[in-house]
């Protein structure tokens, strides 16, 4: 059952129409993440479900209350959304201990002392921050900050938290640890979280469910992780997802020739009818030997990135990534210098029509 529903939603500042007819849901329970491109909209979207901005036009809806209708005059405020919210730059107050920080949204809700303290406490105590409340922020980790910050989006009770890029300001390491923290946390008090961020990795390791964003601010696809990576809708999902390879394909007869060349692709298009396709590879779905079956190329680049060897090949016009991990290719003979010619498969392939990739090449 959807917990946010969001109808039609149109949101404009001056001439920069940010969203138009944008239409999503989110179930109860999951932890759904919005990932797209800086400054493709996704904070405004957060913004207009916390009640921050309101929409030109259009329905959101949580927990089948209406909160913001323009059209019907509707529009309620943040603090009565009953919503978690942890921002990018929602910093914690430098000038307040850990206790007043989480407290803070609960004194401003002038709740009785007694209340107070013990949802501080038990919050604290969720995100593993118990016996650091007399601390003041400069007395703390910057994960420690986060922590705190969640903590007081989580002091209000709510069973829905908006968290937009919580992470940055983390350092690599950091930032790791927290997304599993958050994962697990939203797991064990069964809420929905709302997830805001432009990095492919955190969002594959958080979702059960999320939504590819463009710059232009429409939904591309929205599924899980896997179908996300594994099932893309259009190249533009493809490629936002990781590096991607397309080669243009064209039919001749019965036959599928790559590139500008004569060479044959060893699999077939979905359906036989258009006569121009790409198909789009991963570099780790390419197959690299010295000789045998598959379409012949020549080494362009070999970049040796420790872990893992990276090389460009051309074949018949067209350039393509590949990666093989380094010890694989020492120990099966697939270290190959710039010039040398070499044979490629694919362990998988996907077909894209020839037009959907024009907007990709743009980019
Ligand atoms: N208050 C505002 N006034 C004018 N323009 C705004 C305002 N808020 C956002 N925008 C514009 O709306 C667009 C979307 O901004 P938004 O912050 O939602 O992007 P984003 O996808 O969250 O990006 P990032 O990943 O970099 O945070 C941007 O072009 C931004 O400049």
């Amino acid at each position: 059952m959807a917990i946010i529903r969001v109808e039609g939603i149109a949101k404009s500042y001056g001439t920069h129409q940010v969203h138009k007819d944008l239409t999503l849901s989110i179930e109860r329970g999951e932890c759904f993440t919005l990932l797209g491109p800086s400054g493709c909209g996704k904070t405004v979207l957060l913004r207009l479900i916390a009640g921050f901005e309101t929409p030109d036009a259009g329905r959101i809806s949580i927990d089948d209350t209406v909160v913001a209708d323009p059209a019907a005059g509707i529009y309620i405020p943040p603090d009565r959304r009953g919503l978690g919210v942890v921002f990018q730059d929602y910093a914690v107050w430098p000038h307040l201990t850990v206790f007043d920080n989480v407290g803070y949204p609960l004194k401003i809700a002038k709740r009785p002392k007694n209340e107070l303290k013990e949802r501080v406490m038990e919050s604290l105590e969720m995100v593993g921050m118990s016996g650091l409340e007399r601390r003041l922020p400069s007395e703390l980790s910057g994960g420690q900050q986060q922590r705190v910050a969640l903590a007081r989006a989580l002091v209000a009770n709510s069973s829905l938290m908006l968290l937009d890029e919580p992470l940055t300001n983390l350092d690599a390491n950091l930032r790791e640890e927290m997304r599993f923290e958050i994962k697990e946390l939203q797991r064990r008090l069964n809420i929905t979280v709302l997830y805001v961020t432009h990095d492919q990795e955190i969002a594959l390791a958080i979702s059960d469910r999320l939504a590819i964003m463009d710059d232009e601010g429409r939904i591309r696809q929205t599924g899980n992780p896997w179908q996300i990576f594994e099932r893309p809708s259009d190249p533009f999902v493809f490629n936002f997802m990781g590096i991607a390879n397309f080669v243009p394909v064209r039919r001749a007869g019965e036959a599928y020739l790559v590139g500008r060349g004569e060479q044959l692709i060893p699999w077939e298009p979905p359906k036989g009818d258009a006569a121009e396709w790409v198909a789009g590879f991963r570099p780790s779905d390419v197959q690299i030997a010295p000789q045998g079956i598959g379409l012949r190329g020549t080494v362009k680049r070999a970049s040796f990135l420790g872990a893992m060897m990276d090389y460009l090949i051309e074949v018949d016009g067209a350039h393509l990534r590949t990666s093989i991990e380094t010890h694989e290719a020492i120990s099966k003979g697939l270290m190959f210098k710039e010039g040398e010619t070499c044979v490629i498969s694919f362990r998988d392939l996907l077909w894209f029509n020839a037009q959907s990739l024009t907007e990709v090449v743009k980019q």
